[in-house]
């Protein structure tokens, strides 16, 4: 499984208001590369923090991207992934309309009638039982998705190229689970500050064993620069 993290975020690494409010960071230009990964990915995931929060959509924006999907032999837009332990998901979030897939990894402890209603609202629920640990963590307790065996049920069912969209929570989750392959942060030329605000990874922190990251390009777009990285080895 290649996994790629995107997120926008502002000078002081914030990626929304203390409200948890959803923020337009980037513009149309960073947009439209978004809509690229998108569209290279078999799934595009995010927590169920940033559903509560956005409610987003998470399809393709521009129609020759899907028909170019379509073209290949895959869906028009990438399976939408939600991993949320309890079953918070409204059912009436617009990531269960009918554009795509929608998986919603839970863990034992969401309760039968939640994974019931996700389900007759279209999601395809997936209970993520504690798996085997990584060198780094492996989480699955009653907030937290195991994410490596959560990633294993996702290829499973043939995902291979995973984007994930957020929020903070999850993206330090998948970092500490030593998952990630890609990084593209776009700067944007704004402060939002405020020490509850999201930052690009929240959780409980790094101490040690820091994940390395290799800057491998930088573009300027809008009024913002992305920094896009790979993940190193974990030394130095
Ligand atoms: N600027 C950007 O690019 C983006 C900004 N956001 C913002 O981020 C905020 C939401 O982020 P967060 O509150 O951090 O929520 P999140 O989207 O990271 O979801 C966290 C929740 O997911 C569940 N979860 C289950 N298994 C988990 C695991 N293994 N690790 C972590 N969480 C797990 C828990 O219930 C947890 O509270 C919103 O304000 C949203 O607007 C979200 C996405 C992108
Ligand atoms: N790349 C990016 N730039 C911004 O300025 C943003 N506010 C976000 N936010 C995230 O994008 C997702 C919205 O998806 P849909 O348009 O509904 O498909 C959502 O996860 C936001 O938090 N991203």
């Amino acid at each position: 499984m290649h996994v790629v993290v995107n997120a926008a975020q502002s000078v002081d690494g914030k990626l929304a208001t203390r409200r948890r409010e959803q923020l337009r960071i980037s513009g149309p230009e960073d947009f439209d590369r978004v809509d690229r990964v998108r569209a290279a990915a078999d799934a595009v995931l995010v927590g169920v923090g940033t559903v509560l929060a956005d409610d987003p959509h998470l399809t393709l924006d521009e129609e020759d991207r899907r028909v170019e999907r379509l073209r290949n032999g895959r869906p028009g837009n990438p399976a939408r992934v939600v991993v949320d332990s309890t079953g918070r998901t409204p059912t009436d979030a617009r990531i269960l309309d009918d554009a795509a897939t929608t998986y919603l990894l839970v863990s034992a402890s969401a309760p039968p009638e939640r994974r019931e209603a996700l389900a007759a609202a279209g999601a395809e629920v997936v209970v993520v039982e504690g798996g085997s640990g990584t060198e780094r963590e492996s989480e699955s307790d009653g907030d937290h998705v195991d994410l490596v065996a959560g990633i294993h049920a996702l290829a499973e069912r043939g995902i291979d190229r995973l984007m994930v969209e957020g929020g903070g929570e999850v993206i330090y989750s998948c970092f500490a689970a030593g998952l990630v392959d890609e990084l593209h942060v776009y700067v944007g030329s704004m402060v939002i500050g405020g020490r509850d605000a999201p930052t690009l990874a929240d959780g409980e922190g790094f101490t040690e064993a820091f994940p390395r990251l290799d800057l491998v390009d930088t573009e300027r777009l809008d009024d913002g620069i992305v920094l896009s990285y790979e993940v190193g080895d974990g030394t130095p």
